[in-house]
């Protein structure tokens, strides 16, 4: 099976475009007002517009009330929610059942007690997404470019689609896929100039290792 590429907190008409030409599998919006990737819910809309199918949107939500995933339902009509907070598995069974979209729970992770939810989030989300806990004070619960000990997923036996995410870019996410086996990347900061703004460059060089990795960690597997 192929990798699934996403690009995260896509928030300009030109850097959307950019991935989903470079043919991304999913661009990731933020709705989460304390982060620099931020949409409103007009901008949310004209991006959802603009995607016209070429990947999945996917709405980037922290412990958000169904008003609020009324309103990100409306204007950008996601393909899934990535829900990024503290939200329980009763709270992702709801979503489901109310919104009628997949789930991908966002798993924060810095040492291996972080996994023991994995059973109970692994029978409601459609998939997971591992990332880097962030530290006590930090200003969001992700998107702030640190990776995670890639190796507390080495022995991972989830049966669930699972992808990693937390400080990759184009030179190491080769090495975070030979480690934990993901089906899938994420990537934010490590395509941007300055936390916030995308840049052309990094996005496509980013898309481009992801395509080579699958060949180079099959080659390192037989090595
Ligand atoms: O991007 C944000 O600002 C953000 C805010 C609140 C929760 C999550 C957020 N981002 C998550 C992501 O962009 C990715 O899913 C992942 O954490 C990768 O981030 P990065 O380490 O910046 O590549």
């Amino acid at each position: 099976m192929s990798l699934l590429v996403k690009i995260c907190g896509l928030s300009t008409p030109e850097t959307l475009e950019t991935a989903l030409e470079a043919g991304v599998d999913m661009v990731g919006f933020v709705f989460f007002p304390p982060s620099p990737r931020h949409l409103s819910l007009e901008l949310g809309r004209d991006l959802g517009r603009q995607v016209k199918r070429r990947a999945l949107k996917v709405a980037l939500t922290v412990d958000a009330d169904n008003a609020t995933l009324d309103n990100i339902m409306d204007s950008l009509s996601p393909d899934i929610f990535q829900l990024h907070g503290g939200e329980s598995v009763a709270r992702l069974r709801d979503i489901k059942q109310r919104f009628g979209r997949p789930v991908m729970k966002a798993v924060p992770v810095a040492t291996a007690a972080d996994l023991a939810v994995l059973p109970g989030y692994a029978a409601v989300a459609d998939r997971i997404l591992f990332d880097a806990r962030a530290p006590k004070d930090a200003t969001r619960p992700g998107g702030l470019g640190a990776p995670f000990d890639w190796h507390l997923l080495e022995k991972l036996d989830l049966k669930l689609p699972y992808m990693v995410s937390g400080g990759l870019h184009a030179d190491n996410l080769t090495e975070a896929l030979r480690i934990t086996r993901a089906s899938g990347v994420d990537v934010s900061s490590g395509v941007e100039s300055v936390p916030g703004v995308k840049d052309p460059e990094m996005i496509k060089a980013f898309v481009r290792a992801a395509r080579a990795s699958k060949d180079a960690s099959q080659e390192l597997s037989v090595r």
